[in-house]
């Protein structure tokens, strides 16, 4: 047994290297052993690409091992012909005879068929390792394919005094952050731009900070946009509205500008729970992540609804005395960590 979880936890780790590749396809890791020995890995390549058992099998350099080799895969190999031939096909014709599954895949195209078939074409499938670390591993594919909507991570920057920024009347006239968080965490935020499929702000937040909302600190992909601006009172001239990354404005108004080049306008219904309906529209979009970076309005909106997964928080070593307060969440502490004179704290909503 512990064997299965050595292997299973190494697909895991490789299974990583897709964080923010491979989305909305789930971040699998395949591993081929053989006599005790790894003998081929591979991870889900960027979207559209093969997965990652075809990558594990093409990975191996001596095929005649495989008549006698294990797969270890994260998730249920698929059987549908999508961007790519069905997994099982391929891995049916390597000749391996046994699979070790972390998780089946609750997409209705496979949820088991996977595992059927190649149970059916003689293969072992032994199953029910590690499902905690596996789920863990999926969480972002798993909420889209079982509860239809994004996975949705809240982070904010609060002082020790419990604030996220003074007053907005007491800002600057030219719009900037105001920084509560320390370099190390910001870069850290820049990394994890690139690990989630899109990434939201309210309309204060726009008009206060001017921000990019790009994760140009890391090397990786700039998450999509989304901002909330009912009125559309964000100024024209603002970053966010630049064209220069996909981006979507949630506005109440009847008459909104035209969509151009990188720039949609997507229309809330008033009567309706605004975080709802922005992770419907995502869903629907296959943006099956967001972060929510503020500000405390907006934040507090998912929290009233109930509508988060993961919320990571920053303290600095400020205080400010008075201004806009942090949000107050309930949560699960998970994690713990100082980054310089910042703690970050990691809690999950369950
Ligand atoms: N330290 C940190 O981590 C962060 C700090 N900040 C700071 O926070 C401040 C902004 O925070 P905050 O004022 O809370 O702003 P938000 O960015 O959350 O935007 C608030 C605006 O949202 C709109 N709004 C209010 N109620 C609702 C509702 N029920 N549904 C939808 N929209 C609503 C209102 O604009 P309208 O009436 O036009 O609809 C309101 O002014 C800034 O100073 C910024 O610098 C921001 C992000 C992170
Ligand atoms: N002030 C504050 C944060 N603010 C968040 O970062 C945004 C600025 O992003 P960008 O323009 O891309 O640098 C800003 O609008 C707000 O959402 N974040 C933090 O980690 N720590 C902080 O102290
Ligand atoms: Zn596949």
């Amino acid at each position: 047994m512990k064997i299965h979880e050595k292997y299973l936890r190494r697909c895991l780790q490789i299974g990583s290297k897709a964080l923010g590749l491979a989305a909305p396809n789930p971040m699998v890791g395949a591993v081929i052993v053989c006599d005790g020995a790894i003998i081929g890995e591979g991870y889900t390549s960027a979207f559209g690409g093969p997965h990652a058992e075809v990558n594990a099998l093409n990975s191996v350099s001596d095929k005649g091992l495989l008549k006698r080799a294990t797969l270890y895969v994260s998730l249920e190999p698929c059987c549908h012909q999508g961007k790519t031939p069905p997994c099982t096909n391929v891995i049916i014709a390597s000749g391996i005879p046994r699979v070790v599954v972390g998780i089946r895949d609750p997409n209705p195209k496979v949820a088991g068929m996977g595992i059927t078939q190649l149970q059916e074409a003689g293969i072992e499938v032994i199953e029910g390792i590690l499902q905690g670390e596996c789920r863990q591993h999926h969480r972002r594919f798993l909420t889209a394919q079982e509860q239809g909507r994004p996975y949705i991570i809240l982070k904010w920057a609060e002082s020790r005094d419990g604030f996220i920024a003074p007053e907005n009347e007491a800002r600057d006239k030219d719009a900037k952050p105001f920084w509560i968080s320390g370099s190390l965490s910001r870069r850290l935020v820049h990394k994890w731009r690139t690990e989630e499929m899109a990434i939201l702000v309210g309309t204060q937040t726009a008009v206060a900070d001017n921000p990019a909302l790009s994760a140009r600190a890391w090397e990786g992909r700039n998450p999509y946009r989304l901002l909330i601006d009912r009125n559309l009172r964000v100024p024209a001239a603002s970053k966010l509205l630049d064209h220069s990354t996909p981006t979507a404005v949630f506005h109440e108004q009847a008459n909104p500008p035209e969509a151009k080049e990188n720039l949609s306008y997507v229309a809330l219904n008033s009567g309706k729970a605004i975080p709802k309906q922005i992770a419907s529209w995502a869903q629907k979009q296959g943006l099956n992540s967001i972060i929510v970076e503020g500000g405390a309005q907006t934040l507090n909106l998912f929290i009233s609804t109930d509508l988060w997964d993961e919320a990571r928080i920053f303290q600095g070593p400020s205080l400010l005395k008075n201004g806009i307060k942090a949000p107050e969440i309930k949560g699960r502490l998970i994690a713990e960590t100082h980054l310089e004179h910042d703690r970050l704290q990691i809690l999950r909503n369950d």
